[in-house]
């Protein structure tokens, strides 16, 4: 049976680290770029990594950042993947001898296809949307009908995805994971459980885990 990987980012907090591992996220991932209201510090990861079940892979998300800042955050926090999340080439994703995920802010299918292209290498492709001078969590959706097919197995679905979009999500581009941030919030940097365990009953239905009612 299908298993669409549930990544649930920006976590700020021990408890919603906990909440997630026990409801059945698959990745756990903490920001690392100090304009976010999601933003944690190197002194904070410790506390949130030691919330990670076994088994949960940790993701640590950067934007444009100093090469020795990334050494230094992945070595603390253990780090499974790195997020790339601004305008990372292919070769300084590459230094850091870690499975990377590229995040690319979707604007047209030519910008799409090129930069699917140019980090064809990436463990993950991870499509948001595009938003003028916000590099990500912003809550948007972009068009999900500009998606290669061919990606797929390699797709992480990030962008506006909450409760009540993520079956259609998963129904219609069967992903390899669904990536989600402010659509399980009550506020930036806050989780809901109810929100967290609502997600991933949505991802479970859509992978056909639970019986449709026929009446
Ligand atoms: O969450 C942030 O504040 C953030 C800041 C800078 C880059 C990326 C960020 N978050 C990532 O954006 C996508 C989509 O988030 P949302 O679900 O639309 O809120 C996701 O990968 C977040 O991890």
């Amino acid at each position: 049976m299908k298993q669409t990987r549930i990544k649930m980012c920006g976590m700020t907090r021990a408890e919603d680290v906990k909440s997630a591992c026990e409801l059945g996220a698959d990745l756990i991932g903490m920001v690392f770029y100090p304009p976010s209201p999601r933003s944690v510090t190197i002194e904070h990861v410790q506390s949130l990594v030691s919330a990670v079940t076994p088994g949960v892979s940790v993701v640590t998300l950067f934007v444009n950042a100093d090469a020795g800042y990334v050494r230094e955050v992945v070595s603390e926090a253990r780090a499974d993947l790195i997020q790339f999340h601004g305008d990372e080439s292919h070769d300084y994703c590459q230094q850091f001898g870690t499975r990377y995920l590229k995040a690319i802010r979707v604007k047209d299918e030519q910008q799409l296809t090129s930069a699917c292209a140019q980090h064809q290498e990436a463990d993950g492709l991870l499509l948001d949307a595009y938003v003028k001078g916000q590099p990500g969590g912003t809550g948007q959706a972009f068009d999900w009908g500009l998606i290669p097919v061919s990606i797929a197995p390699k797709l992480f679905l990030a962008g506006g995805l909450a409760p009540d979009n993520v079956y259609e999500a998963v129904s219609s581009i069967k992903p390899y994971a669904v990536d989600v941030s402010g659509g399980i919030e009550v506020s930036k940097g806050v989780k809901s459980p109810e929100r967290m365990d609502a997600f991933i009953r949505e991802v479970r239905r859509a992978d056909g885990w639970v019986r449709e009612n026929s009446s």
